[in-house]
């Protein structure tokens, strides 16, 4: 069988008197994997490079069999293509559009109305994630935890292959970070989409990972290990 994450990505981002060269390789066989490493390993950039978003990236990406890229057969899947959620630390929601319109956002190709398909499956996440009564709410009127929540059913909106968890928890203090870790293992648990997930606090590998792939100056290092 396919492993679920199987990844080369190559590339070199530079700047003047700057240059990080990233040559990361690994498989993964849990639905859930951590990405560790010191700060500036280039752990983000592994993640870019997984939806398409960074600059000239070599190597393959091929999530339960499918492939994304594979630049020896010249695959390269556009980024909306390759059906990738991403979250990031501070949720990224757009602060200029409601709790439905981040929704619906995911779903909708630019300037056009949600479908009726669309409209139905904002209701069943705004249902699976508890955000009913916050449908018509701005972004800077929610919680943390609700933040958190909208960020990860927007992700989930396009009903990707793959979601990618860059410190999704980083921000928040520590009483919150306990509890939205425990909310997010829980609702993980349930969408069941295969998820790659940076992150800096072994409490987070912990409690929310299956196996770990650690970098080390743009290289994974070792075998990783894979918890029983
Ligand atoms: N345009 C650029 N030119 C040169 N180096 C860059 C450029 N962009 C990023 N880098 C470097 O690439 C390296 C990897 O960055 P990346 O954000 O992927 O690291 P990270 O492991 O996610 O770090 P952190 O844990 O601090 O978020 C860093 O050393 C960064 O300084």
């Amino acid at each position: 069988m396919a492993p679920i994450l199987d990844i080369h990505v190559q590339t070199t981002l530079e700047s003047p008197g700057r240059s990080f060269a990233l040559d990361a390789r690994f498989t993964s066989t849990t639905a859930r994997t951590a990405l560790i490493g010191a700060s500036g390993s280039g752990k983000s950039t592994v993640l870019m490079a997984i939806a398409g978003l960074a600059p000239r990236v070599r190597g393959h990406v091929r999530i339960a069999g499918t492939t994304l890229l594979d630049t020896d057969h010249a695959v390269d899947l556009p980024a909306r293509a390759r059906r990738v959620g991403l979250v990031f630390q501070d949720y990224a929601l757009f602060p200029h559009m409601t709790v439905e319109q981040n929704l619906a956002f995911g779903l909708c190709r630019l300037g056009q109305r949600p479908s009726e398909a669309d409209r139905v499956r904002i209701d069943v996440l705004s249902r699976q994630f508890d955000l009913e009564t916050l449908r018509g709410a701005w972004p800077r009127h929610l919680s943390g935890g609700q933040r958190q929540r909208v960020a990860l059913a927007r992700a989930l909106a396009p009903q990707p292959h793959l979601l990618l968890l860059d410190e999704p928890l980083s921000a928040l203090d520590t009483t919150l970070r306990i509890r939205l870790r425990a909310e997010l293992a829980e609702m993980l648990e349930r969408v069941q989409v295969p998820t790659l997930l940076v992150t800096h606090d072994p409490s987070d590998v912990e409690a929310l990972a299956q196996s770990v792939v650690q970098l080390d100056d743009g290289a994974v290092r070792g075998p990783g290990f894979t918890a029983p």
